[in-house]
């Protein structure tokens, strides 16, 4: 496991992100992937709202339909896979001292069309979350089909480069959730993700 979080950490003490690919294996993707659509098709999953105090459903910021993991109710595959970032977590704190206590993820399917303009992901009223963590669950996907994740990586002498990366099944990005701006560019197939920050205490 070592070997696939010490790039991670790495990218973003260097250039400010970090991309895995096969960070989960093709069949844990399947498996994902089919949960969050059976899960969805039980109606469980809600519009994504702006905001901690008082959300708001803005679908001209962001466009997609979430459910939040829970422990209690996790299937073996979804404990699995909390179970690999509880590891990264573990691994986090003994190389970098950000003090991590806790996690929260959530799935994340974009219909068609849909995207989230530019943001930080952390609220001013709560700086809790430390890392954002982003952990794509598609098959196939071609860059034809848009979706890409871009950030804004800012630049010595206050230019800003911008990294646009495909959201392909397997991969993992992480960034700081309060430094890195960035936005989720709308594709032509249905996008799923499973989305979670790393917070202190
Ligand atoms: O799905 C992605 O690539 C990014 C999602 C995101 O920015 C968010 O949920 O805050
Ligand atoms: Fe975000």
């Amino acid at each position: 496991m070592e070997t696939l979080f010490e790039p991670i950490i790495d990218g973003i003490l260097t250039k400010g992100y970090g991309v895995q690919d096969d960070f989960l294996l093709p069949e844990e993707v399947a498996a994902l992937a089919s949960r969050l659509h059976s899960r969805r098709a039980v109606g469980q999953f809600r519009a994504a709202g702006i905001g901690n105090q008082q959300v708001t459903v803005e679908s001209q910021i962001r466009g997609d339909e979430i459910l939040w993991l829970e422990e209690a109710t996790a299937t073996p595959d979804e404990a699995a896979f909390l179970q690999r970032i509880g590891e990264f977590v573990d691994y986090v704190n003994r190389t970098c001292y950000l003090g991590l206590r806790d996690y929260e993820f959530h799935y994340a399917l974009y219909p068609p069309g849909t995207f989230y303009k530019r943001h930080l992901d952390q609220f001013r009223s709560d700086s809790r979350r430390k890392l954002s963590v982003i952990c794509y669950l598609n098959t196939d996907w071609q860059p034809t089909d848009g979706g890409q994740l871009a950030l804004y990586v800012p630049q010595p002498g206050g230019s800003e480069e911008t990294i646009t990366i495909s959201p392909a099944g397997g991969r993992l990005v992480c960034f700081e959730s309060g430094r890195l701006e960035h936005e989720v560019l709308p594709a032509t197939r249905e996008r799923l993700s499973v989305t979670g920050w790393l917070k202190t205490a």
